[in-house]
């Protein structure tokens, strides 16, 4: 049976300390009991921006004064086909004063989630999990004890999400490097993925893996990992990369870099447009800084990824 398709507009209110509202269905409608993100339906003539702004008012009685958009997921129900718009809600005027959830709850990164949970809302809480930076290695241009020396100071900063990109090292120092910075990711409790080389990923226990543009589109099947990533530059790629259910995607470069300095980047307005209605958050890469952070939200980026940016390196 086809069912009609419902757009259906959903927040994630955050707090400055990291921490994330969920709703309890109230115990007369379907799925009762179960915890959401406070949104609802997207009633005709309006936008998922305004019926999120309309709901929030209704529902729990605050007036949103920033909005970004963030993933886009469809899921079909017993009950409905939803087409579900979630977007950050990264300030608000008002207290909570919350008229249909049974309860709330913040829940802060790293915290248990209430369950039940809504069925569709399984990548939306995993990608919730993602760190907002993510650390590309380069330990080929500036040597492997000064990227692990580094490596530890991120991470002490609170860098959690490390990818090795190290294709010109030989296999041997490869490994080495692999296995020494994901001693130091899992002693800070941060993730670590391993870009091209799988069988590495696998044997040093990564957290998952990272693939190139290239090996993204020669795949038909999503590997085993955890957490699968790839780069990208272009929609196509970008939506084979949720055509085979990855957990998230690079996408630059958004300014000139370093590297290739007098290459114009795709500018932020460029990189709304390419990330426009994805199911899979996306970082900002090229050129970017923490600086960057906010820009890269506004635009509906996950985060930012930088080679040099995030090292705290004089090459910054
Ligand atoms: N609000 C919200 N709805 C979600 C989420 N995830 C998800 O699958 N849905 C689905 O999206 C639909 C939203 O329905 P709703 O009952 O909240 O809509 P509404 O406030 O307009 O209610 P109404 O039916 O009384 O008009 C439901 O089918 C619900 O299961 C979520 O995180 N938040």
């Amino acid at each position: 049976m086809t069912r009609k398709l419902v757009d259906v507009a959903a927040g994630v209110l955050l707090r400055a300390d990291g921490a994330y509202l969920l709703g309890q269905r109230a115990p007369d409608t379907v799925y009762a009991g179960y915890w959401e993100f406070p949104g609802g339906k997207v009633e005709r003539g309006e936008s998922p921006a305004q019926a999120l702004c309309r709901e929030l008012e209704e529902e729990l009685g605050i007036h949103v004064t920033h909005l970004r958009p963030w993933l886009r997921r469809e899921h079909l129900y017993e009950h409905a086909h939803v087409r579900l718009h979630f977007f950050e809600v990264a300030a608000w005027q008002g207290t909570l004063n919350d008229r249909v959830h049974s309860a709330l709850a913040w829940v802060a990164p790293g915290d248990p989630v209430p369950a039940p949970r809504l069925p569709a809302n399984g990548p939306i809480l995993k990608a919730l999990r993602l760190p907002r930076i993510m650390g590309i290695t380069q330990a080929t241009a500036i040597g492997a004890a000064e990227q692990l020396s580094v490596l530890e100071r991120a991470l002490q900063q609170g860098l959690g999400l490390v990818q090795v990109r190290e294709a010109a090292l030989d296999a041997g120092e490869r490994e080495r490097f692999a296995r020494a910075a994901l001693e130091r990711v899992r002693a800070s409790g941060g993730l670590l993925v391993v870009n091209s080389d799988l069988e590495l990923a696998r044997r040093i226990g990564a957290d998952g893996c990272h693939l190139t543009a290239q090996r993204l589109l020669a795949s038909s099947d999503r590997p085993e990992f955890e957490w699968v990533g790839a780069s990208c530059h272009t929609r196509a790629e970008l939506e084979h990369a949720a055509a085979l259910g990855l957990d998230y995607a690079l996408l630059g470069p958004v300014q000139p870099t370093a590297t290739h300095p007098d290459q114009a980047g795709l500018g932020w307005a460029r990189f709304g447009e390419l990330t426009e209605g994805l199911p899979m958050p996306v970082f900002a890469l090229g050129g970017l800084t923490q600086n960057d952070m906010s820009e890269a939200r506004d635009a509906g980026a996950h985060g930012i990824a930088a080679i040099r940016g995030v090292w705290g390196r004089k090459d910054a």
